[in-house]
């Protein structure tokens, strides 16, 4: 008999997530029928989607965390996974599961000798993000400036290498001198500040004097405002999250937001959710896997060790505590 640990929420989110919010419960689970797999928990993902749910009435109180992991397979029933094969699939945050739809687990793309907890980071759903969000929606051209925010994030530091990769100028920001350090001297960036000890709009007006063309934004609210004086006739901006609301409490934040500027300098926003390409993942991740060799793609993670470190884990990205991605081994 195998038991396993899962964590639920256990009472809906109020401002920052708490680590009382969560209840970790240990299951029992049965033997497996035909066609069914045993997938064991090897690196968990936390990301910041998961605190909007709450928002969005998708996690109410009682309801089990939801997540992307990289499991292997310790018993098996289905021909097409034998033990021993590892996996990525929306399991949850739980240590064990059974997988009677095998529709829910996939493959790891091909990653040579790379970490198997890189298929959560810059070879999965935060690189994805990075790579179709900047090449899709901003498609910036060599010269051109790139503004991204969350710059030492998980999406935002894979954004502002891929830009330098295409040639482009980079200006990102982080909330802590070590991240800035960071961008700045390991990746690359042209102009790095800390956002939480300038002033936004003069900062800006020191590093792109002649405007920003394109704008990777994982924050909104304040912070997207102040940017549009800054862009360029024609700008673009890819609208990829919204770190800044995700805790707010009560009725958003309804602005200023200057129309004016969006409509006399006609830029253009767009919102994008990943999956939008997943037909194209595969070859975009046989890139991501060169640019990662040839050292073109340099990469961090935030490590917590243990299941029950999840909601440390969690918390961490709304305290931006964390460097690049955060990952749970489990
Ligand atoms: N559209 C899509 O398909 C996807 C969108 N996303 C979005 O991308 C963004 C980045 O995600 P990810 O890279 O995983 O996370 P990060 O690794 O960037 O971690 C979150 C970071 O956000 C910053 N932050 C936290 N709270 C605030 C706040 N109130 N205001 C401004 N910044 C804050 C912190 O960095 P700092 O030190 O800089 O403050 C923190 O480290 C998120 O908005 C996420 O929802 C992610 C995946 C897919
Ligand atoms: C829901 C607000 C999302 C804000 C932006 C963001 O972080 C999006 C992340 C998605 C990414 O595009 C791929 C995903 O899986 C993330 C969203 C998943 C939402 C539904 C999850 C429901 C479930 O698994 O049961």
């Amino acid at each position: 008999m195998v038991r396993s640990k899962a964590w639920i929420l256990e009472t809906p989110f109020h401002g920052i997530p708490k680590e009382d919010d969560f209840k970790l419960l240990k299951e029992d689970l049965n033997d497996l029928k035909d066609g069914e797999v045993l997938c064991e928990a090897l690196y968990l993902s936390v990301d910041p989607y998961m605190r909007s749910l709450v928002s969005l009435g998708m996690l109410k109180a009682g309801s089990p965390m939801v997540g992307d992991q990289v499991a292997i397979i310790t018993e098996s029933k289905s021909r097409d996974y034998p033990v021993g094969t590892n996996v990525i699939g929306r399991l949850g945050w739980r240590s064990h599961t059974i997988v009677s739809d095998l529709t829910h687990i996939k493959l790891l793309p091909p990653m040579d000798d790379l970490p198997l907890s890189l298929a959560l980071g810059p070879m999965g759903m935060t690189g994805m993000t990075a790579y179709f969000g900047l090449l899709e929606i901003l498609d910036p051209k060599p010269g051109e400036t790139v503004l991204v925010n969350s710059g030492a994030g998980a999406v935002g530091s894979i954004v502002g290498q891929i830009a330098k990769i295409k040639g482009c100028r980079v200006v990102a920001c982080a909330g802590s001198e070590d991240k800035c350090k960071w961008i700045k001297e390991d990746l690359g960036f042209d102009v790095v500040f800390n956002y939480k000890t300038v002033d936004l709009g003069e900062a800006l007006s020191e590093a792109a004097p002649d405007g920003i063309e394109c704008f990777f934004d994982n924050v909104a609210g304040d912070f997207m405002s102040t940017v549009f004086p800054h862009m360029k006739l024609y700008g673009r901006i890819a609208c990829c999250g919204t770190m800044s609301t995700y805790n707010a409490v009560g009725p958003q934040p309804s602005g200023p937001h200057p129309y004016m500027t969006i409509v006399f300098k006609q830029l253009r926003l767009e919102g994008f959710m990943v999956r939008r390409w997943w037909g194209k993942w595969s070859p975009a991740q046989v890139e991501m896997l060169q640019w990662i060799k040839e050292g073109k793609i340099k990469y961090k993670e935030c490590l917590f060790h243990g299941i029950e470190t999840m909601p440390k884990g969690f918390i961490s990205l709304f305290e931006g505590s964390n460097f690049g991605k955060v990952i749970i081994k489990a």
